[in-house]
């Protein structure tokens, strides 16, 4: 992206993302939800962020669908745009995290790359990785919106696993494997990590 802005200038905060996030009893962190379509991100998330307020910590949950809906209305499957729809949603978690959030986002982010710049973008431990991994057959079993039917048909270019990249990623600090888990155990993993490495009580 170019810098437009000129002339500005950072204005430090009076209250701090610790002060925030004591406040909430929890550690803020950026949950990177990542995965083909069908793979259970949406589905998983929304489990996850569930039992997570029910156990009254503060989150929220940014979607691929709904944030497409507006913020990112104006882009598409390009592999552009699909890189300033991730360095988009990249800058919200990092404000959403300085608000004293366990953050949630759910993106196919196919890239290796745009994930790691999430990542650079915060501190030490705040960016979770979290691979939803199901294998494409699955997904195309599911089909939960008709979407790989539609691709196959050629009636969708660009679709993530079929004619256009999804890079596995290389080290993720959560694995999930739902082709073998039923949805509260996929989500109780996560919560669990969250549980050992003191992000909630
Ligand atoms: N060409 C193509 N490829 C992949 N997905 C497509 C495409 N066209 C529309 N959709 C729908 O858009 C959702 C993915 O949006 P994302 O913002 O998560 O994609 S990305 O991170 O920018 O790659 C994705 O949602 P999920 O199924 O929840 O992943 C689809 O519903
Ligand atoms: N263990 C599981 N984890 C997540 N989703 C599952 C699981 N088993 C079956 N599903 C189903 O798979 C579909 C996943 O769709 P969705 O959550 O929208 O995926 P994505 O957000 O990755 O596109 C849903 O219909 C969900 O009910």
């Amino acid at each position: 992206m170019t810098q437009k802005t000129e002339n500005t200038v950072w204005h430090a905060h009076l209250v701090t993302k610790n002060e925030r996030a004591q406040l909430k009893n929890q550690q803020p962190c950026l949950l990177w939800y990542t995965g083909l379509s069908g793979s259970g991100k949406s589905t998983v998330a929304n489990a996850v962020d569930d039992i997570l307020f029910q156990r009254k910590a503060h989150t929220y949950l940014l979607d691929g669908d709904n944030v497409r809906h507006g913020l990112n209305g104006d882009l598409g499957f390009s592999d552009e745009d699909r890189i300033e729809n991730i360095r988009r949603i990249s800058q919200v978690g990092k404000l959403f995290v300085d608000s004293g959030l366990i953050c949630s986002t759910a993106f196919i982010s196919p890239f290796q790359s745009d994930r790691d710049m999430a990542r650079d973008m915060l501190e030490p431990g705040e960016f979770i990785e979290v691979f939803i991994d199901t294998p494409i057959e699955i997904c195309e079993q599911r089909d939960p919106k008709g979407l790989y039917k539609m691709a196959r048909a050629g009636e969708i270019k660009d679709f993530t696993g079929i004619d256009s990249t999804y890079d596995v990623p290389a080290s993720p600090e959560i694995h999930v494997k739902t082709a073998n888990q039923s949805i509260e155990q996929c989500a109780l993993q996560i919560v669990s990590y969250l549980e050992k490495n003191g992000y909630i009580n």
